[in-house]
């Protein structure tokens, strides 16, 4: 069963002078096993939308249903897993073994389980059994991510919230999470990001959320979302845009280099071809 919101909206401190209504209206379905990325300029109302998923804010109108469960259930928290933007924040254990046990002995599972949770999650994630005595905060910001990630998929989740999974990684810390994220999306855990980093994500989306003050402006496909022009543009399709702007006509709905490089090349045969005619 999906997630499924309908006609949700939600203010930050309601009926007070400083009310601000952060998502109005939003109707949106999300099935299990996707991987969708909920796009938007800054103060969109991206973050907002991923703390209803599973409780932390309450809609002020409208519902949110988790597989038909209410999403403050303790039973819908364990199927919903969470990272957020700052990290660091959500890390409080004195070791990265505690952090990751940290969500199943809550849940009530024995200690052999937990081990084997614990061990499942690792795995997951690529992190090393050496790691699981070190203090969380010794850890670099890639490493901290994936504990963060390993906590969070240690319940097992049928559904991955991220908020800005990569931002502030470095080039290799950014691909070791993409990888992981693959790999856990492969084995049928849908994945809702929130990202303004596009690069080597967007060939990751299979659908995309734009927001817009507090709106949803576009639901749909990553193709559709490029051919109708809404910004941000991940890199390379910004760059494809930019060659047709100046004349060359290649396709746009490229989402990878090497896509990019096929197609420039497909059109430099073309017009050498062309050339030669002349
Ligand atoms: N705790 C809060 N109290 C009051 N207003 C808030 C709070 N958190 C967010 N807002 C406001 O709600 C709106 C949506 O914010 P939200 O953080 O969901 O946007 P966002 O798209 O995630 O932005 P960003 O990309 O900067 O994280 C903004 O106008 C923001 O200022």
């Amino acid at each position: 069963m999906p997630i499924i919101l309908e006609n949700v909206s939600f203010s930050y401190s309601r009926k007070t002078p400083l009310e601000t209504l952060a998502l109005r209206d939003i109707n949106l379905r999300i099935e299990k096993g996707e991987f969708v990325g909920i796009l938007g300029e800054k103060g969109a109302g991206k973050s907002t939308l991923t703390k209803l998923f599973n409780g932390i804010l309450k809609p002020e109108t409208g519902t949110i249903r988790v597989d038909g469960l209410d999403p403050s259930l303790r039973e819908t928290k364990r199927r919903i897993g969470m990272v957020f933007q700052q990290t660091a924040d959500q890390l409080f254990c004195k070791t990265v073994y505690e952090e990751i046990a940290f969500g199943p002995l809550n849940f009530g599972y024995s200690k052999k389980e937990t081990e084997e949770m614990v061990y499942e999650a690792i795995e997951a994630v690529a992190l090393d059994q050496s790691e699981l005595s070190r203090d969380p905060f010794s850890l670099s910001g890639g490493e901290m991510q994936r504990v963060a990630l390993a906590s969070a998929l240690a319940l097992r989740p049928d559904y991955l919230v991220l908020d800005e999974p990569i931002t502030g990684l470095d080039p290799a810390g950014k691909k070791d999470i993409l990888e992981t994220l693959k790999r856990v999306k492969e084995k049928g855990t849908a994945i809702i990001t929130v990202t303004h980093n596009l690069k080597g994500f967007f060939p990751l989306l299979e659908r995309i959320v734009l927001i817009r003050e507090g709106r949803i402006i576009f639901q749909g496909s990553r193709e559709s979302y490029l051919e109708k022009g809404f910004e941000p543009l991940p890199p390379i399709a910004s760059m494809m845009k930019e060659l047709r702007a100046r004349g060359l006509p290649v396709d746009t709905a490229v989402f990878t280099v090497e896509e990019a490089l096929k197609e420039v090349l497909r059109l430099k045969s073309t017009h050498g071809t062309e050339n030669n005619g002349n």
